[in-house]
């Protein structure tokens, strides 16, 4: 048959069966009545299941299905063999109609669904694991739709059973997808998720996940993705309310905000580490302005000197944890105390008693709990025996109680903020802290702040004395994981009962090696063998060939082990590479900008300044030229796309259609810099283009002999 008929039916077979699909999820969100508002509890549980139901469709409803299979099930059933049975996905799951039946739309999380990601062609059989055990069977169509407002816009088949030609169709879609500008939010990728990606989504609950990958191969969207898949497959064990993201920043939790409402998920807490820690500490220290620490690092030139004497990595690492362990065993020794207690003549409650109590009633409490629990043991000891000895006299009274009340001071009261001012004081301080920290994060601490690097260490304290007061976490994501130091995971470790974590992280993209980790084993050491699995993404989605060809040659000048990133076959535009004098300079950053802006082929630019000064300099021209551009400061909550202008050190994480390096000259990136340059550069999806003043940075004056990728 010609294909081109073929193709005419098929498109309107399509169209027939999208129309009767939203008629309906129409007819049935029309069949769901006003909320119910009485007090009968069974009718409010019923509520909330329409409500939920409502939801579904409503999703549904804006795309009701991107994917079909069709699929034909191994062997013989009831009427004979199985037929092939069409299979529609989505992101939402829809019966057939009210009272349930064949689904019309089966969720994309389901477990048939699954085999939408994994299978990759060929004529083997493709199986899924079912409630009821592995299924396999025949895949016959494999296709994928794009849906907008309720037109069907595209479809294109990555399978036809018979017409196998290759892997090329298979990345059609994808293809597609990816060529689409980004705007200020990450999307949902449901519908082109990877098989590698899908692995890692659909991974066991239980034990630490960790995800090594290059950067743009989708590891933040892959985690988030995770969380829908989790809180569906085990709707009964865990709630979104227990489970958490912990990003690196405001701006980074605005840029992912979207992506979890899209697969219809709420309510899962999205935070920093540091502003977590301040309220698990109930403020009782306030973090010095981290602004301060990225001055620091990254606004002027720091060399190996200030490295070595970097403390982050230290207060950190798992010989400080073993230093605060020691303290708090100390402290533990002096709970109970050594004298006995003579409230009045003839009465006394022995160290030894007291001992008694503390060993046996109260179990594997925290150190704080367990003293407060003496402390109430005590005094009900104190009352019953005046009143066994029947002691009435108020001056014997009042002076047994103010025994009481001395003795009880005796029983050490601590915060986490107070033991670890501790460790940095006097004659006592730590050996092997130099004066100098020891001085200042003492003086910090006095006046109630707490700098990043000490906040690992105050949690752990925190936790060890008064434990965890909220129910525990069901499960924790960790996204740039590379900047986590091995205490703080283990702060994270102590608020789950049984581990269920996702840790995702590019050691190429480890930007604050003065606190961050050098090599995962760091992190997977705190884990047994069995409950931590490891997982590498090499396969970038989000820059064109030419882009990660190019970022690949800053790799090859970094230290230490490193691993390029695969490329998805998709061409652009060749990388350029253009010197400029210094008079030039913000005249051509502005020039290019703006051509770019008037094209308007691109719907967010960034102009990527190596520091906050040279940003704003940058910024205060563009807005005296005229141009309309946003400027991203640390303190700042969300970034609202466009033309923006950005401190490298600040972009990491975020993505945008094309990119300009501001200066890529030897005096901004030299040798020690190659990871940031690395950021700035994967940050681009379609065009990337750097300029540079005076001579080019060494790291990349390989790319600068491979004339074939750049364009003059
Ligand atoms: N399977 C996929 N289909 C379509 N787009 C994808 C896929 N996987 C990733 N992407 C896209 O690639 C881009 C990068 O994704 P993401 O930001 O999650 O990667 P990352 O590994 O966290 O990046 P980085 O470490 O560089 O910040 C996003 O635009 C995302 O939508």
């Amino acid at each position: 048959m010609d294909s081109k008929v073929a193709s005419t039916s098929v498109q309107q077979d399509e169209e027939l069966h999208l129309k009767s699909a939203l008629e309906s999820i129409n007819n049935q969100l029309q069949e769901i009545g006003p909320r119910y508002t009485g007090d009968d509890f069974t009718e409010q549980m019923l509520d909330l299941q329409r409500e939920e139901r409502k939801r579904r469709l409503e999703i549904a409803r804006r795309e009701p299905y991107f994917g079909r299979m069709d699929f034909r099930e191994c062997g013989i059933g009831s009427a004979g063999e199985h037929p092939v049975v069409p299979l529609y996905i989505g992101k939402a799951g829809v019966a057939r109609d009210k009272a349930g039946g064949d689904p019309l739309v089966i969720d994309w999380r389901a477990p048939v669904a699954s085999m939408f990601y994994s299978f990759t062609g060929g004529t083997e059989p493709a199986s899924y694991v079912s409630p009821d055990g592995e299924i396999s069977g025949d895949m016959h169509l494999k296709r994928n739709f794009v849906i907008r407002q309720g037109e069907l816009i595209r479809y294109v088949d990555s399978y036809v059973r018979g017409q196998e030609e290759g892997e090329s169709v298979r990345d059609e879609f994808l293809l597609y997808r990816l060529g689409e500008n980004k705007d200020n939010k990450l999307r949902d990728i449901v519908s082109t998720i990877q098989s590698e990606q899908d692995r890692i989504i659909r991974g066991d609950k239980n034990g630490a996940l960790f995800i090594q990958g290059v950067a743009g191969s989708g590891k933040t969207t892959v985690a988030l993705h995770r969380l829908a898949f989790l809180l569906y497959q085990y709707a009964e064990r865990i709630k979104a309310e227990r489970m958490i993201i912990f990003a690196p920043s405001r701006m980074f939790l605005d840029y992912i905000s979207g992506v979890l409402p899209e697969l219809g998920v709420g309510d899962i807490g999205q935070t920093t580490y540091h502003e977590w820690a301040i309220q698990l500490l109930e403020h009782d220290v306030k973090l010095t302005d981290p602004s301060e620490s990225l001055a620091y690092w990254f606004e002027q030139k720091r060399g190996a000197e200030d490295w070595l004497q970097a403390t982050g990595r230290w207060k950190g690492s798992l010989t400080f944890k073993g230093k605060l362990d020691e303290a708090i065993g100390k402290l533990e020794q002096y709970v109970v105390p050594e004298t006995p207690f003579f409230p009045v003549d003839g009465m006394e409650l022995p160290p030894s008693q007291i001992q008694q109590w503390y060993e046996n009633d109260y179990g594997d409490e925290p150190l704080m709990v367990k003293r407060d629990r003496l402390e109430g043991r005590i005094r009900r000891w104190f009352q019953s025996e005046l009143k066994y000895r029947r002691v009435q006299d108020k001056k014997v009274l009042a002076k047994a109680k103010t025994r009481l009340n001395a003795y009880l001071k005796k029983l050490p009261s601590y915060s986490a903020k107070q033991l670890y001012l501790s460790l940095f004081r006097g004659k006592e301080a730590l050996k092997g802290v130099p004066q100098a920290v020891a001085k200042e994060t003492a003086a910090r601490l006095r006046d109630g702040y707490a700098a990043a690097e000490d906040m690992a260490a105050l949690v752990y304290i925190h936790l060890r004395l008064y434990g965890l007061k909220t129910p525990p976490l069901d499960h924790i994501v960790i996204d740039e994981a590379q900047d986590y130091s091995p205490l703080q995971l283990e702060t994270l470790r102590m608020c789950q009962r049984t581990t269920s974590m996702t840790i995702l992280g590019d050691l190429q993209q480890g930007i604050h090696g003065h606190s961050g980790i050098h090599s995962w084993k760091e992190l997977t050491g705190l884990f047994p063998d069995d409950a931590a699995s490891f997982f590498e993404l090499n396969q970038s989605y989000r820059s064109t060939m030419e882009i990660i060809g190019f970022a690949n040659y800053i790799l090859g000048e970094m230290e230490g082990e490193v691993k390029p990133a695969v490329p998805v076959f998709r061409s652009g535009d060749p990388v350029e590479l253009k010197p400029v004098s210094e008079a030039e300079w913000l005249g051509e950053l502005a020039a290019t900008a703006s051509r770019w802006q008037e094209r308007r082929d691109y719907d967010t630019i960034a102009v990527i300044g190596r520091t906050a000064a040279e940003c704003d300099a940058i910024h205060r021209y563009f807005v005296q030229a005229g141009l309309s551009a946003s400027l991203v400061e640390s303190k700042q909550p969300s970034y609202g796309g466009g033309l923006t202008v950005v401190p490298v050190y600040l972009s990491k994480g975020l993505e945008f259609d094309a990119v300009l390096i501001a200066d890529a000259g030897d005096g901004a990136y030299s040798q020690q810099n190659a990871k940031l340059l690395y950021v700035g550069c994967t940050r681009a999806l379609h065009k990337l283009k750097l300029l540079y003043r005076g001579e080019l940075s060494p790291l990349l004056r390989e790319a600068d002999r491979d004339e074939a990728a750049l364009q003059e």
